[in-house]
């Protein structure tokens, strides 16, 4: 199970981003969307989210058409975190947090003390209950993104979708976010799906990857067999050396 895309088409207006791909991610893998500026990876994960509906073609998550699914239902399904979040009431960081929570309130009744208990362990995880009564419009990018990451947590979906969720983050916090979602798949059944453009970080924590090229998938499959130099080259017109680093157990790539 998990999410089947079947000859899927979209376009902006006159703008054809996708004609026909299809691709399998399965319940409980961490996949990677990698691939060049503009090559429809946002558009990717905005279909799969249901922000965007196909032309043609069908989206499926866990067997069942996603148009068939209705937002509340989806949001219990799947959390994602934007490649960029802003907002412009002076929440405060907690409350923000709690925003993950409201798929799973009934209409009118307040948050319990399970909604109380995730959000903490959220925000716990990511790091920033230090400053969780901070307004989040006061907040450097990277505590923002870490913000918007333990929303998606507490929202406690089977599917996280990362759209660049690191980009702003440090080395640090960009590896302790990236493990706790590595983690959650393997003793949770978690299923992660995350445009990333660190190839070095994508295979490191990635189990399958896509690569989107002008509109189609480059290559999808195992890191270990589609993460390789003529697969770099055909998609992103560069050189490099792919080896496996002996010290963290993956493949690597030295870009040339
Ligand atoms: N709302 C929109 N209206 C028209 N064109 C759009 C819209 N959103 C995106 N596009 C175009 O669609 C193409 C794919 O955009 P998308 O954001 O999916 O790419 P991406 O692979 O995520 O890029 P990046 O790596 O730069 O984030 C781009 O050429 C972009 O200009």
């Amino acid at each position: 199970m998990g999410y089947t895309l079947k000859d899927i088409c979209f376009s902006y207006e006159n703008r054809v981003i996708f004609s026909g791909i299809s691709l399998e991610m399965e319940t409980g893998g961490f996949h990677g969307v990698l691939g060049p500026n503009g090559s429809g990876k946002t558009t990717l994960l905005d279909l799969l989210t249901g922000h965007l509906k196909p032309e043609n073609g069908n989206i499926l998550l866990d067997g069942r058409r996603l148009d068939g699914f209705d937002a509340g239902e989806l949001a219990k399904k799947c959390a994602l975190v934007p490649q960029d979040f802003r907002v412009n009431f002076p929440f405060t960081v907690a409350q923000v947090v709690m925003m993950g929570r409201y798929p799973h309130l009934g209409r009118f009744s307040a948050p319990g003390a399970k909604d109380r208990e995730l959000v903490a362990q959220a925000m716990a995880a990511t790091g920033i209950s230090d400053f969780s009564g901070r307004h989040v419009t006061e907040l450097s990018g990277g505590e923002r993104q870490r913000v918007v990451f333990a929303r998606a947590l507490a929202q406690d979906a089977a599917c996280l979708i990362l759209d660049e969720a690191t980009s702003n983050l440090d080395i640090g916090h960009t590896l302790a976010l990236m493990t706790l979602a590595a983690d959650r798949v393997k003793n949770n059944g978690l299923t992660v799906i995350s445009v990333m453009q660190d190839l070095n970080l994508a295979a490191r924590f990635c189990r399958s990857l896509v690569f989107l090229k002008n509109g189609r998938v480059a290559a999808h499959g195992p890191v270990d067999e589609v993460f390789t130099a003529s697969v770099i080259k055909e998609v992103f017109d560069v050189s490099s050396s792919v080896y496996f680093d002996e010290i963290i157990h993956c493949k690597q790539v030295t870009i040339l």
